[in-house]
């Protein structure tokens, strides 16, 4: 293939985000882990597949960075996932710590990589790999609204018995607690949502998007989500690598849009070959805007919990 992506974490979500990356012949695929064998393990089972999936796309496995040189993009997944009882936020010092390491790395072999970051606290270990790449804005994002507004897709496709094709979705903001699902902006078969449902519906659906990562870790109980996580950061690397020019809800470090500053948070921006290409700013009612504010003082809390732990 003429595109590599490199994904450190070879756990459930990089793995799986290996897999879905090779399948569908997007690139070939390094995978990287601190763990002895477990990359290369992974990766030789994808090439054994390659035959029956029927793709030509090489996925190779490392403890090292030398075989990610070059890389066009790199999707972070290293760190610890959450546990039942635990927010996203409990995991920021192990996980900033390792976001910082991989970043340095990183740098060093593909200087001209795109970022996409899914470890959590995903807004705040987007502002350490931004710090530590020195990266500009446009080349270092993260993974969560693409999640989010699958989940509420999901969810509006099971409430109406509809085609998960006709649905679209907006979830902004911060990836965590005061997550900013868009009920007004969120369609099906660009219907909105708000003339197919009632208040009540809505409300519980919105409730259900915004805790669901904690759905699935109480199901789950030894981590957390990986297919749709998985799902979500290749569809964002997709669309970069094919400079498809997707709008998506991705986290983007924001200086005065939104009437927000120096902060990374989830709003629509436009996906192409040069990474985030335009931030999109739609109109919000004072009660959405009010919620992305509150959500924007929620990340600003965890930026500031970093500055401490540096
Ligand atoms: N942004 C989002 O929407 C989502 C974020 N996540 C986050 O993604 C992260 C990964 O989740 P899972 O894959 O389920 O966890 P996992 O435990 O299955 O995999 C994490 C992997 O990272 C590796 N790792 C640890 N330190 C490393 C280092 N310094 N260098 C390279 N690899 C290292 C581990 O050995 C492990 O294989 C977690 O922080 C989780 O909270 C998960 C789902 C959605
Ligand atoms: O819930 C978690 O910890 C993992 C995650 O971010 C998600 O699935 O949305």
């Amino acid at each position: 293939m003429d595109k590599k992506v490199t994904v450190v974490g070879a756990g459930n979500v990089g793995a799986t985000a290996a897999q879905r990356l090779a399948e569908k012949e997007l690139c070939d695929v390094v995978l990287v882990d601190i763990v002895e064998g477990v990359p290369q393990g992974k990766s030789l089972d994808l090439m054994e597949a390659a035959p029956i999936e029927k793709h030509d796309a090489k996925v190779a496995g490392s403890n090292t960075y030398e075989a990610t040189a070059g890389s066009d993009i790199v999707i972070i997944t290293a760190g610890i996932p959450r546990k039942p009882g635990m927010s996203r936020d409990d995991l920021i010092s192990t996980n900033a710590g390792i976001i910082k390491s991989v970043t340095q790395q990183i740098v060093k072999h593909s200087p001209n990589a795109i970022l996409i970051i899914v470890s959590n606290p995903l807004d705040a270990m987007c502002h350490v790999a931004y710090e530590a790449s020195g990266f500009p804005k446009n080349r270092v994002m993260g993974m969560a609204g693409v999640l989010d507004s699958a989940r509420f897709r999901a969810f509006i496709a099971m409430e109406l018995n509809v085609s998960i094709e006709n649905t679209h979705a907006f979830v902004l903001g911060g990836h965590g607690d005061t997550m900013v699902p868009l009920p007004r902006y969120s369609t099906v078969a660009g219907i909105p949502i708000t003339e197919l449902m009632s208040k009540e519906r809505i409300d519980a659906l919105v409730d259900r998007t915004a805790n669901g990562g904690a759905e699935i870790v109480g199901l789950l109980k030894t981590g957390s989500a990986y297919y749709a996580p998985a799902s979500a950061a290749v569809e964002m690397a997709e669309s970069i690598l094919k400079d498809k020019k997707k709008i998506l809800p991705c986290a983007a470090y924001l200086q005065g849009e939104y009437g927000i500053n120096d902060l990374y948070i989830g709003v629509p921006v436009k996906l192409g070959k040069d990474g985030i290409e335009q931030v999109i700013e739609i109109t919000l009612t004072d009660a959405e805007k009010a919620a992305l504010d509150k959500s924007a003082a929620a990340v600003q809390g965890l930026k500031e919990d970093l500055a401490k732990l540096a």
